[in-house]
């Protein structure tokens, strides 16, 4: 199985030559034509810190739920903050988590009031510019994969404020709801955005559509010093189809001892980067040609984004 994960170490492309920097791009666009996405190794973001953002996220969910739910946004808005165990559907399936979402920009975040958790607001603002700091370089790396000028790169249309960071958690659970299909820890979809990164630890239980098999997913299992990064589906718009966007879920972890009845609780975390609202996306000159037309008509981003939260959330 773990071979049919692509791997990359990052590294060459943050301090390499440009020869090393192609390189990885080439590899990166392997990744995301064939499967959709990749692990990464050499990211930048040290192991530390990612454990201190479980940390801290932990301590957030441990908040009276009366505290959590004061952070939760008023319909019809569904931006940043915090979405109560069942608040999420997919197709009609209940998520079985919880999360808290937030941004860098303090005033678009609701966040726990400081005396509850000193210095979460500062951390928490803080991994979420080490995770845009990732998604700008990785965004070069797209671009140069796709062969795009500096004034084309994708960079230019992701200013940042649409870029969300997300603290999921997925409580205690028995096996048996998740095996029989009458629950789901997140039913199978793809990410609305360009890039998805994605954090676990201890218990896992991600797991990724098999581009080349139909109807098989594979276990994304746990690994210190990695993340996981996706192309979602407007990127799959902007290439035209040549990336994926990578379905993914989250079932039982397959590494946990066989038969446990009751599911350990699970935490993740998730950073989205998404286009600027007013962006027009539309399939880029280098991904059409006369032997692969373009398949895609323009949409709005920031229109798409809205329509695709109130599925979810309503
Ligand atoms: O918890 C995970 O590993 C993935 C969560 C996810 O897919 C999402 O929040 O969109
Ligand atoms: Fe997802």
């Amino acid at each position: 199985m773990g071979s049919t994960i692509p791997t990359i170490d990052f590294r060459p492309f943050i301090n390499g030559s440009l020869q090393e920097r192609q390189q990885i791009a080439t590899n990166v666009d392997d990744a995301l034509r064939t499967v959709g996405f990749f692990r990464l190794y050499n990211h930048g973001i040290g192991q530390g810190k990612i454990e201190q953002c479980f940390n801290w996220s932990k301590q957030f969910f441990h908040l009276p739920d009366d505290e959590k739910e004061t952070l939760s946004p008023t319909p019809p808005s569904f931006d940043r903050g915090f979405f109560a165990l069942g608040k999420e559907k997919v197709r009609g399936q209940i998520s079985m988590k919880e999360n808290y979402d937030f941004s860098d920009a303090m005033a678009d975040t609701a966040w726990p009031k400081g005396e509850l958790l000193p210095r979460f607001r500062e951390f928490a603002a803080d991994f979420h510019q080490d995770c845009s700091r990732l998604v700008y370089r990785l965004l070069d790396c797209v671009s140069m994969a796709l062969q795009l000028s500096d004034e084309q790169s994708l960079r230019q249309y992701h200013t940042g404020t649409l870029f969300t960071s997300s603290l999921n958690h997925y409580p205690s659970v028995p096996a048996q709801l998740l095996q029989s299909g009458e629950a789901a820890r997140s039913p199978a979809h793809a990410d609305f955005g360009t890039l998805s990164l994605i954090f676990q630890r201890n218990v896992g239980g991600l797991e990724i559509a098999d581009m080349k098999k139909t109807a098989t997913f594979i276990h994304i299992n746990p690994e210190p010093g990695s993340i996981i990064v996706f192309g979602g589906y407007l990127l799959n718009r902007w290439t035209d189809k040549r990336y994926r966007g990578a379905v993914h879920r989250v079932t039982e972890p397959s590494h946990l001892e066989c038969g446990m009845e009751i599911l350990p609780e699970r935490y993740s975390v998730v950073f989205f980067s998404f286009p600027d609202a007013a962006t027009t996306i539309e399939p880029l000159a280098s991904c059409c040609s006369d032997e692969n037309p373009r398949k895609y008509e323009a949409i709005n981003a920031g229109e798409y984004l809205q329509k695709k939260k109130a599925v979810i959330y309503t």
